[in-house]
């Protein structure tokens, strides 16, 4: 088979861990994907080949996981990754982080989100293709349940101070200690990339928050889906082609 720079081949993937874009049609609540629902459910977005997933669903085997990206060779890892370790407790989605909480996730649904090493756009004309920005905050802390939990860690020391500042204006977080972004992780499992960037003694700036117990949030308070942001997952809002 031929391939071009444009058109690569996407790897089909068979693994019972693995939720085909059909399967999600209808399915408004992500717990509905697990036998035992009503265990809390938590999310990793942009889960690349699966290390970090794989260590934390080992040490948490009474919590449901989803683990997505957009990457279909990376969903193609991870699903090896976990099928391998036995851990029938994840399900992994190739599938836009944005689209996923506005469509399948409701509020007050998930107890804790990941996101590690997030695609840091480093040019300053760049930055607003961020994935984590104000109105996507709002959206996790919609959807994270009472108390529920949000971790971030990036090797972008702008891109956490960033992520810092804007959780401070958004009421609903709660700061845990008294440092806003640490660079210490202790018991915090490891990605490919953060393992790579400590490899190379460059910090990892950690983020970690929850969400205010007691905090009344519905589907009321969450922000519109945006049109026309940049992903290459074909989404109604902007009809864009399925990438690599
Ligand atoms: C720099 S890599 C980091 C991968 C992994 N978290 C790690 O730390 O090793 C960023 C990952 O996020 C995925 N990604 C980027 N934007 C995404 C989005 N909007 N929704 C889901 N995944 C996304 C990319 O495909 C890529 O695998």
């Amino acid at each position: 088979m031929t391939t071009t720079a444009t058109t690569q081949r996407i790897l089909p993937i068979h693994s019972p861990l693995f939720v085909p874009p059909e399967q999600l049609i209808g399915c408004r609540d992500l717990r509905q994907l697990f036998a035992q629902p009503d265990r809390p459910l938590a999310l990793e977005i942009g889960c690349g080949i699966g290390d970090f997933m794989a260590e934390l669903a080992a040490a948490n085997p009474m919590t449901n996981f989803i683990a997505i990206d957009i990457y279909n060779k990376g969903c193609l890892k991870t699903c090896r990754r976990l099928e391998k370790a036995g851990l029938n407790h994840v399900r992994v989605l190739r599938v836009e982080a944005r689209y996923l909480l506005h469509q399948h996730c409701p509020a007050n649904s998930l107890s804790a989100v990941y996101i590690n090493c997030p695609d840091p756009w480093p040019k300053k004309r760049h930055r607003d293709r961020r994935l984590v920005n104000g109105d996507f905050l709002r959206l996790l802390l919609c959807c994270l349940t009472d108390d529920g939990r949000l971790h971030f860690a990036s090797d972008v020391a702008n891109y956490a101070n960033q992520v810092a500042c804007l959780l401070a204006g958004i009421e609903g977080y709660v700061q845990p200690g008294a440092t806003a972004v640490t660079t210490a992780l202790p018991g915090y499992p490891l990605s490919k990339y953060m393992r790579r960037f400590l490899a190379g003694n460059l910090p990892i700036y950690f983020i970690a928050r929850h969400r205010q117990a007691g905090l009344q949030l519905s589907e009321a308070d969450r922000p519109a889906l945006p049109t026309g942001f940049r992903t290459r997952h074909p989404h109604p809002a902007n009809g864009q082609e399925l990438g690599p």
